[in-house]
């Protein structure tokens, strides 16, 4: 007979939530040891979760139907702050048609004209890193990336109005909090005052961004124009101005939001990580200064790799369906767990070791999964990963790394990343050379 769900703990789901929120990597490893590659856990307000850390079943959630295994859906926490309409939270033929309309402006062409914006912004930044005294480099990386994407995104000349949507978007993050998955989380916002300040921080970046459309929509240069905003701008055009302004502003913040946190935690865990391998900073120290451009890309990957950034990706039934010998039914919630894949001794030999050699060996790794999977893998994907080697050559090339025998950062949950719970503390002196 099919039984409906794979095993898991049977403690209280109370029990199971309380454990899962105080460490959620602890609680996923333990229940991975306990029951296996596939296991179900009941957590509060998600309800029935089944976790995946076997690769052949992550194959198979990829070709599985996405308009039963919904990632808008298990998104839905990011409404609130991405908007209604943001491509993180839709699904069906309204993802689809959104996506393809984002995506000519995250391809390797359109990335590759950013090089030396992204080399300027870095090099600019680094000018005011204290040397000689331990540093918090996370909070630097946070600042390179959001002026990389803003600049991208909204191709913005105007530089008052830059900070201010730098700004509005960054106080827009620190009001995101847990209690945005609860179901139902934004019906009543007037009992809340937190949500009324965040839809006040919403309702000030849309404002910003308003402004900056119009202005885009009067630019004589908008056809020249290689920012995203203007892409977006021409494309819905060219299909009879279906996305509206409201739209156009839900997908400019979850650029903005998606594409500045996630890099500069990636990049704060790969020098978190190059200190404490100091064979492997000297390597990536000669990569930086020889353009050898594939260990470096094999540094960052690495890094993301062994701490991923996002832990997890979410779906969710839009009705019962059978996966890998199961029932699972309507509402379920089906969770990749890249954290689980990346730690896999099969996938990876020896997978605590920060070794980057194995991305030279071995060609693509279909388990390397930082980005996601499918038809939701992340936009950003090669944006991200041409940021980082960028980003970590110029601060390879101008500085040297304190190499350290401290123990590792602890792993710490803010937002949806996993950052270095020390900030990815380091010292740097600069180079003669640089
Ligand atoms: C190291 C950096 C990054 C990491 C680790 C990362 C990771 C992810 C992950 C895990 C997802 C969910 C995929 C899934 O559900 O299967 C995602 C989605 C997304 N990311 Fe990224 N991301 C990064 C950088 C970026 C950048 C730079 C941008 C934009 C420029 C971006 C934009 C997006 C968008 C728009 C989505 C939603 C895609 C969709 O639902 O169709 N990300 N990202």
């Amino acid at each position: 007979m099919i039984t409906r769900l794979p095993p898991g703990p049977s403690l209280p789901a109370l029990t199971q939530t309380w454990r899962y929120w105080r460490s959620p990597a602890e609680f996923v490893r333990r229940c991975h040891e306990e029951f296996g590659a596939r296991f179900t856990v009941r957590l509060w307000p998600f309800g029935t979760v089944v976790v995946l850390a076997d690769p052949d079943d992550v194959k198979s959630l990829v070709r599985s139907d996405p308009s039963v295994f919904q990632a808008g859906r298990a998104n839905s926490f990011g409404e609130m702050v991405l908007g209604r309409e943001s491509v993180f939270v839709i699904d069906d033929e309204e993802h689809s048609r959104t996506r393809a309309l984002m995506m000519p402006a995250f391809h390797g062409k359109a990335v590759r004209d950013q090089v030396e914006l992204m080399r300027e912004i870095t090099t600019a930044n680094l000018a005011s890193w204290p040397v000689g005294e331990p540093m918090e480099a996370l909070p630097q990386m946070q600042a390179i990336s959001l002026e990389i994407i803003s600049r991208n995104v909204m191709g913005i000349d105007d530089s008052a109005l830059k900070e201010q949507v730098q700004e509005a978007v960054l106080r827009l993050l620190r009001t995101g909090s847990v209690f945005d998955v609860l179901p139902g989380h934004d019906r009543f916002p007037s009992l809340h005052p937190g949500r009324l300040k965040r839809r006040r921080m919403r309702a000030r970046a849309d404002a910003l961004l308003r402004r900056q459309i119009s202005a885009h929509r009067a630019d004589p240069r908008l056809a020249e124009r290689t920012d995203v905003l203007a892409m977006l701008l021409r494309a819905s055009e060219a299909e009879g101005g279906w996305m509206s302004d409201a739209n156009i502003c839900d997908q400019l913040i979850t650029l903005l939001l998606a594409g500045h946190e996630t890099t500069a935690t990636g990049l704060a865990w790969c020098l978190e990580r190059l200190v404490r391998h100091p064979e492997v900073l000297a390597e990536a120290q000669r990569a930086a200064d020889t353009d050898d451009d594939a260990y470096l890309d094999a540094v960052i990957k690495e890094a993301l790799r062994c701490r991923p950034v996002v832990p997890d990706v979410g779906r969710k039934l839009s009705r019962d369906a059978d996966f890998a010998g199961y029932r699972l039914p309507k509402g379920t919630s089906v969770w990749p767990s890249i954290a689980l894949l990346h730690s896999s001794a099969e996938s990876f030999p020896d997978p605590g070791a920060f070794r980057p050699e194995r991305f030279l060996e071995r060609g693509a790794m279909a388990d390397w999964v930082p980005f996601g999977i499918g038809n939701r893998r992340c936009l950003g994907a090669t944006f991200a990963q041409v940021e980082s080697r960028v980003v970590m050559r110029e601060l390879l090339r101008h500085f040297e790394f304190e190499p350290t025998d401290a123990p590792g950062e602890d792993v710490k949950a803010r937002h949806v990343t996993q950052v270095p719970a020390g900030f990815a503390t380091v010292t740097v002196r600069r180079r003669d050379a640089a």
